[in-house]
Parts: C-alpha cells; sequence; structure tokens
C-alpha cells in the first residue's frame, strides 16, 4: 500500500489544529510522550514528519513529504513549487505593515528609504517593488515588534491577528498586505495512488469542516404548522417530518447553522414548535 507522507509543524501554533484535523478524519497515530520526529498512522496509509514550518514547503517540493500543512504566509515566502490542495480554516492571521503610532501616515510613500524588520523579506520586497518603493529590509527571525522600540528599524512587516502585540509595541497597522490562514499544500507530481489518499484525507477533512458550526435540530409542531415552520429551518435540503403517535401532531428535523441558532430558535417557539432538542453533528456526507 502506499504510504503518504505528510509533514506537520512539530511545535507551535499549528501543531495542535492539524493534529485535531487529521485526529478527527479518523486517523489515528501513537506519538507517546517522547517528541518524535516521524510516525506512521495506525489505521491509514500515511506518516507523519514532524518539522519546522520554515521547512516545510522545500520538504514538500523536494518530494521527501507528498503533503504539508503551513500557514500560506511560509508557503508564499518560500516560492517553493507546490500546490493548494485545501485551505484548511485555521490560523486566520495577515501580514501587515505597521509603523510607529506617533507617525503620520499618508500613503505607501511613507516607506521610501526607510528601514523595514521582518521575517518575510521576499513577500515584502514583492509588495516595495509593485508599489516602486526603495526600502531596506533588515531580516530577524522573531520578536519583530520590537525593533522600531529599539531603534533597529522605522517600521516592521509582521504577521497580526487581534492587533494587540502590535499596540503593546506602540505601532499601528497601516497597509495589510496579504491574509493567511494555514494551507494542506501538496507536490504538484504526486503518484496516482497517492493522489488517491491524498482525496481520500481531503473528502474526510471536508466532512469534518462542513459539520464545525452546524447543529441537528429536533421538534415538534403541530401539523398545520409544518409549513410555516419548515420556512424557518434553512435546512440540507428540506426538513424530514415524521408523524407522532399523538394525531395531528409532527416531528421534524433539520440541520442549522450555529450563528443562527438563537435567533432561529425565537422565531421556531413564535410559530408553535414545541419540545425542542438541538445536538451536535460531527461529520457531515454529502
Ligand atoms: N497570532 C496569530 N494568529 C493566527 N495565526 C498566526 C498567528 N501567528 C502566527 N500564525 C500562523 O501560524 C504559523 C505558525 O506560527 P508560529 O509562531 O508557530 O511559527 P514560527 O514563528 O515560524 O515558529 P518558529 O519560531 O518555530 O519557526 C504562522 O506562519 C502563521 O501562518
Ligand atoms: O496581532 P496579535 O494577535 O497580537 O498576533 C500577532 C503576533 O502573533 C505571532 O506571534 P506569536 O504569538 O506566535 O509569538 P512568537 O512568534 O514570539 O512565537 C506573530 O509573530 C505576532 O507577533
Ligand atoms: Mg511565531
Amino acid at each position: 500500500m502506499t504510504q503518504l507522507k505528510i509533514a506537520i509543524q512539530n511545535k507551535g501554533r499549528l501543531y495542535e489544529d492539524s493534529m485535531e484535523l487529521i485526529k478527527e478524519a479518523g486517523i489515528k497515530f501513537s506519538l507517546g510522550s517522547s517528541r518524535v520526529l516521524l510516525a506512521s498512522a495506525k489505521n491509514f496509509p500515511m506518516d507523519a514528519l514532524f518539522l519546522r514550518d520554515d521547512d516545510i514547503p522545500q520538504t514538500v517540493a523536494d518530494g521527501v513529504a507528498d503533503i504539508g500543512i503551513v500557514g500560506e504566509n511560509e508557503m508564499l515566502e518560500k516560492k517553493e513549487n507546490v500546490v493548494i490542495a485545501k485551505r484548511l480554516g485555521f490560523s486566520k492571521c495577515r501580514l501587515s505593515l505597521a509603523i510607529p503610532k506617533s507617525e503620520e501616515y499618508a500613503g505607501v510613500e511613507w516607506f521610501n528609504g526607510k528601514k523595514i524588520a521582518t521575517s518575510y523579506p521576499v513577500i515584502l520586497q514583492d509588495f516595495l517593488d509593485k508599489h516602486n518603493i526603495k526600502a531596506d529590509i533588515h531580516v530577524i527571525t522573531g520578536s519583530v515588534e520590537i525593533a522600531p522600540g529599539i531603534g533597529l528599524a522605522d517600521a516592521i512587516f509582521d504577521i497580526v491577528s487581534s492587533g494587540s502585540t502590535l499596540v503593546s509595541n506602540r505601532l499601528k497597522e497601516v497597509e495589510v498586505v496579504t491574509a493567511s490562514e494555514a494551507v494542506l499544500i501538496a507536490n504538484p507530481n504526486l503518484s496516482e495512488a497517492k493522489k488517491a489518499v491524498l482525496e481520500e484525507l481531503i473528502f474526510r477533512m471536508e466532512s469534518v469542516q462542513r459539520a464545525e458550526g452546524k447543529k441537528y435540530i429536533l421538534l415538534n409542531a403541530p401539523n398545520d404548522k409544518i409549513e410555516e415552520i419548515s420556512a424557518i429551518l434553512p435546512g440540507m435540503k428540506s426538513p424530514t417530518v415524521t408523524p407522532l403517535a399523538e394525531s395531528g401532531w409532527s416531528s421534524l428535523h433539520s440541520v442549522i447553522a450555529e450563528n443562527d441558532f438563537w435567533e432561529i430558535i425565537g422565531k421556531l417557539k413564535a410559530a408553535g414548535a414545541q419540545g425542542i432538542l438541538v445536538v451536535p453533528i460531527e461529520k457531515m456526507i454529502f
């Protein structure tokens, strides 16, 4: 059987969510307590390599791993020959330029002749070239946000999520250069056998992710209210309607988005629904 090799960040922000997604896809690794660098799945033709995220794009491009989970930012920075097999929707952030809060900012020209600290020189250089800006890029691998405060640079280009790191370093975000999320990348020349394993993996991941934020709802309704209540329930198709033992009443089943939950419940009660039950969904297969 062909083994698909997946590269996963060995520690750091992507590790937990990557392992969680794989686990929810029903793939089991016994990692034990010690830090392993390579592990084989017990019930799926897959081996995992645990690497620094910076090394993942090249490892996949070289074919040492077949696929990998990495931040889009890291993929864009490394410019390796890999393709996105699936966007994963976690570790969402953006790469932005930020300058000291006290500076006046009228536009990108501000950066002409300035020194910018970053861990993403390639993405930054592309942005500066596109805007005809000549600036000095100073590469540092961490704690980028403190660079202006200690006189190492005039500005920074780094990951922003909540913005609190910027605030605590008296910086303000002035240009959003690109958005990023975790992506499943793949070597573009996988064998047919490996492609088949990858497709099964993606199918499972999609079934898990489709169910996220969704709830299964069951309720009882008088028969003359079924139509009105069905219109409130935006189910996968139409709701399932089953007659109850008590005549004149039916049970309705459907799927709702968690975000719409309270609004929908209110409307359902007003329309005469009773015995409303809301239960979690583990996976959704279409
Ligand atoms: N604050 C954040 N919010 C959301 N996503 C983030 C945030 N910080 C980083 N990320 C995403 O998670 C990825 C991994 O971040 P992490 O900090 O673990 O890596 P790193 O700084 O490259 O680690 P290392 O120092 O080990 O190389 C980043 O490349 C980015 O895509
Ligand atoms: O906008 P915020 O929500 O503040 O997030 C942005 C910060 O998060 C990341 O650092 P991380 O927390 O991973 O620290 P590290 O890079 O020092 O590990 C990133 O390098 C930024 O510094
Ligand atoms: Mg970090």
